[in-house]
């Protein structure tokens, strides 16, 4: 786990763009001080935390991994970055963070220029990228300390506090005298967390930070990624799973083998419009269910032994509710369920077991 603004990170053969380095802008002392100081007037972009334009990445082995992506990240947004296994989020993610030069094509962070901009972009940038960045031996509050030490803008007095906040904000405030080998990959992930926290930011990238974690960790990260965002800070999160991200989201982005196949406003990629009522019911009144359903002006579009689905279109679903029971239909459940983002999902990246490429 690597985390831009707060660790050093040699570049690799492949990842030659501008280092992730110690941050160099002033920060607040406290991990409950107010966000980082604005980036210098003349940054640009008020609109987009994140903006990509014609981004491409091609490796020495000929495999173009990101292929033109104009990303769109809006200031205060939760940014779901969705796609399958090697759809190429993660390389598109190192670009925006300078650990990988583009191929061709632009970043803008912040409104600041990546990697150009790094020194003065990263402070204000929290991440939480796959790959080694702790020491084994140290404990996780000792990991902590030492990547808060490597921020020459903090005041080290307030070191300790910092550390415990954050430490505290992932739920690792008991195990944190232990080893980092000692570890889980959940807890892992949840260090990794607690390093890009450290200090207030206006931006987080958070690869994957759902991986290895149980539904308690899941369900954790995403209350956090909702407090962080009620804060005003701006998230992009991928994931290749995507139910477990979505309820989160305010926008969403769908990669599929390298290209950014949909982006938008959460409820422009699945159309609320298209929202179904589930009515489940005794056996034999399924058909007098769809009877009543359709009697509403509804598209009945299954009938099965235990009930009937339908899209809603405009109708009330109280109005659906006193319909059946109108009609002595023993109702059993009724669900309201708005088009999966799953459905959308699955049609864009036709993704099956199988990995891509
Ligand atoms: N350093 C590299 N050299 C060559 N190919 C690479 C390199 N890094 C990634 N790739 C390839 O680029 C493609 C995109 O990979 P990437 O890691 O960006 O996908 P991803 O969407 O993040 O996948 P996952 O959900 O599995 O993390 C994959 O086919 C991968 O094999």
């Amino acid at each position: 786990m690597r985390q831009a603004g707060a660790v050093t990170r040699p570049p690799t053969a492949e990842h030659t763009g501008g280092p992730v380095r110690a941050p160099s802008a002033p920060a607040a002392g406290r991990v409950t001080s107010p966000a980082p100081v604005p980036l210098p007037a003349g940054s640009g972009d008020d609109e987009a935390a994140v903006r990509t334009t014609g981004l491409t990445k091609r490796f020495r082995s000929g495999q173009v991994a990101v292929d033109h992506v104009d990303l769109l990240v809006p200031r205060g947004a939760v940014y779901g970055f969705l796609g399958p296994n090697g759809s190429g989020k993660t390389t598109t993610i190192r670009m925006l963070l300078g650990l990988v030069r583009p191929t061709s094509g632009e970043v803008q962070v912040l409104g600041a220029r990546m990697p150009e901009d790094a020194d003065r972009v990263l402070p204000h940038v929290g991440a939480l990228v796959e790959g080694p960045g702790f020491q084994p031996y140290l404990s996780a509050r000792a990991n902590l300390a030492r990547i808060d030490a490597a921020d020459r803008t903090v005041d080290p007095r307030t070191s300790r506090a910092r550390a415990e906040a954050a430490l505290e904000r992932v739920g690792l405030s008991a195990a944190a005298d232990k080893r980092f080998r000692q570890y889980s990959l959940g807890m892992k992930q949840r260090l990794g967390l607690a390093a890009a926290l450290l200090r207030p930011r206006s931006l987080l990238v958070l690869d994957e930070p759902t991986n290895g974690l149980d539904p308690q960790g899941t369900r954790e990260v995403r209350t956090l990624i909702r407090e962080l965002a009620a804060d005003g800070t701006t998230v992009l999160v991928s994931s290749h799973l995507l139910a477990e991200i979505e309820q989160v989201c305010t926008h969403i982005g769908i990669m599929s083998r390298g290209h950014l196949v949909r982006q938008g406003a959460r409820a422009e990629i699945a159309d609320p419009s298209e929202a179904r009522v589930v009515v489940t019911t005794p056996t034999a009144q399924a058909p007098a269910a769809s009877a009543v359903l359709s009697g509403l002006g509804l598209t009945v579009q299954r009938t099965t032994d235990t009930g009937v689905e339908a899209l809603l279109g405009d109708v009330p679903p109280a109005q659906v509710t006193a319909a059946l029971v109108g009609a002595g239909v023993d109702v059993e459940g009724l669900a309201v369920r708005t088009p999966s983002l799953e459905q959308v999902f699955v049609e864009l990246t036709g993704e099956g077991f199988d990995v891509a490429r």
